[in-house]
């Protein structure tokens, strides 16, 4: 039975247009004041799955429970926020007379109203814009006013479609903030982009798609199965300094060919180690250089698990016959 808990739950959820599966067999959970993220490439199915979430697309099999109920529910839907990717608005309106527009929609009253849109507008960098016609804004500007329009109504689970696809980097750190607020008022964010750095820093969990199935999905830790690896560089060796750091992780790799450094990979069971192993570059005598965490890189996650062309493949295989 599905619980009531999570923000989103799907099992077995499937899709097919003409028999052609484009959601086939999707389990996801995401509980409430998460942000999740969810990747895969083009035609995975991901917009697919926004839309059945939202009740814009019916399933042809399995069940789904948004916010413990069903997304066609006018309680429900009042709950939910949503940035399309690519949204029309009417030029002619202005930021504010569409944010109004949208907030009676989600059944806002109007003092609400009077105080909620200069605040949204706020929030997403548009303050003092809200009068000008849509028509005069830019790709960045339409799209915070999206953003805007999107948690109006106060969400307790908000889709967002590449929400900074049109930002420059300071509207992408902007939105990455805005959606940091929104975890911490307990929000749920389901974030679909192909911006995978920033996936990486905003997301708690993530989910990999492809052909409409999940391949993975975890905790960015998870996902890199647990290990750490740190880069550490320091002046010499000294006695005994190997066996103290095998004791903190595994010591993956040593070099000390070059004269007056030595360089170590260690891979370590999470970040919560550091400092110990800091220490014993320094009880030990060694003069360290540098102690880098290779944080996980999702990029080369989402390569290795999505991308199957004939020129990887061929990559592949030269790369083994090398080795
Ligand atoms: N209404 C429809 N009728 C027929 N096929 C459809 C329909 N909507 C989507 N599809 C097909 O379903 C597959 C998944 O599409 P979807 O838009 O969900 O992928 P996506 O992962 O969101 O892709 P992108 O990253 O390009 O936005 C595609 O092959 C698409 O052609």
């Amino acid at each position: 039975m599905l619980t009531r808990v999570n923000a989103i739950e799907t099992q077995d959820l499937r899709k097919a247009y003409r028999g052609r599966a484009v959601v086939d067999g999707l389990n996801l959970t995401v509980p409430q004041g998460e942000v999740f993220g969810f990747l895969g490439p083009n035609g995975a199915g991901k917009s697919t799955t926004v839309k059945m979430l939202l009740g814009l697309v019916k399933p042809t099999g399995g069940a789904l429970q948004v916010l413990g109920g069903r997304p066609q529910s006018p309680q429900i839907r009042a709950q939910l926020g949503f940035l399309p990717e690519q949204f029309r608005f009417q030029t002619w309106m202005t930021g504010e007379e569409f944010l109004r527009f949208h907030g009676r929609l989600a059944g806002l009253k109007a003092a609400e109203l009077r105080r909620r849109v200069p605040e949204v507008l706020e929030t997403v960098g548009l303050g003092g814009r809200g009068g000008e016609t849509l028509g005069g804004y830019s790709k960045g500007m339409l799209q915070r006013a999206g953003l805007a329009g999107a948690i109006l109504a106060r969400p307790r689970l908000v889709f967002l479609d590449e929400p900074t696809s049109a930002l420059d980097p300071i509207g992408r750190v902007e939105v990455r903030e805005i959606i940091e607020r929104l975890r911490a008022d307990g929000v749920a964010v389901f974030l679909n982009s192909h911006l995978l750095a920033e996936v990486e820093q905003v997301c708690d969990r993530v989910a990999f798609v492809k052909r409409g199935r999940v391949l993975q999905q975890g905790s960015m830790r998870d996902l890199m199965g647990g290990v750490l690896p740190v880069d550490i560089r320091v002046s010499h060796l000294p006695p005994g300094l190997l066996d103290t750091l095998q004791g903190l992780g595994e010591v993956r790799h040593t070099d000390t060919n070059t004269p007056g450094r030595a360089d170590l990979e260690l891979w370590l069971s999470g970040e919560d180690v550091l400092p110990a192993v800091a220490d014993a570059l320094h009880a030990a005598g060694a003069r360290l250089y540098a102690l880098s965490p290779r944080r996980p890189d999702l990029e080369t996650m989402f390569l290795d698990l999505i991308e199957d062309t004939p020129e990887r493949r061929r990559r592949t295989a030269q790369e083994a016959a090398h080795a």
